[in-house]
């Protein structure tokens, strides 16, 4: 995938945004500091190949996923940390889209980092090494529907070299079979 990244310079990198909580902009902001460009399964087999891959990987269905989000981090790039998942009090967040929230996280790992960039999970007490060609998956939400605190992480600043990711959102719609929810809510203090 890199090697097409490199091949294909219709791909246009650019500073990547947040959704601001209160208006539902995008903006940049100091907490994300990357480039990223969004890659349609149309745009070449080896995209669609990514998302069949996933689908294969975690049993639940690409139909509502989001493109496929290629970040790369320069020296000092980082993340703060930030859930995948919109919260309640959010204004906007993925209500045009009408699929939902963001159920699981597919972050690919493209490159080795040389030194820093690890993905951190604070309150699991986990750190994610870069590995070129390793992937994490989790789930952002409980079977509930409630966004699960354990899953807030950031991605640690690049100190020598350069960290590329590839990012897979999936959504709770179309997953209805696939991971069944429950009117079983989870313990508050793991809620967001
Ligand atoms: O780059 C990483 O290690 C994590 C990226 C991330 O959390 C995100 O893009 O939402
Ligand atoms: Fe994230």
């Amino acid at each position: 995938l890199r090697r097409l990244i490199a091949q294909f310079d219709h791909f246009q990198f650019r500073r990547a945004t947040v959704q601001n909580s209160q208006t539902g902009a995008l903006e940049t902001a100091q907490y994300r500091i990357s480039k990223s460009a969004w890659l349609k399964n149309e745009e070449h087999k080896h995209i669609a190949d990514v998302a069949r891959r996933v689908e294969d990987m975690t049993g639940l269905s690409m139909e509502t996923a989001e493109e496929l989000q290629v970040v790369n981090y320069g020296i000092g790039g980082h993340y703060e940390p930030h859930f995948d998942f919109a919260r309640k009090e959010e204004t906007n967040a993925f209500q045009n889209l009408g699929t939902g929230n963001r159920i699981a996280t597919v972050l690919f790992y493209m490159s080795d980092v040389v030194q820093g960039g690890a993905t951190v999970f604070p309150m699991a007490r986990t750190a994610l090494w870069p590995k070129k060609g390793t992937a994490a998956f989790w789930f952002n939400l409980f079977p509930s529907g409630d966004g699960d605190k354990r899953t807030r992480h950031a991605a640690c600043p690049v100190l020598a070299g350069s960290k590329w990711v590839s990012n897979k959102w999936i959504h709770e719609r179309e997953q209805e079979f696939r991971r069944p929810c429950t009117t079983e809510r989870p313990p508050e203090h793991l809620t967001a």
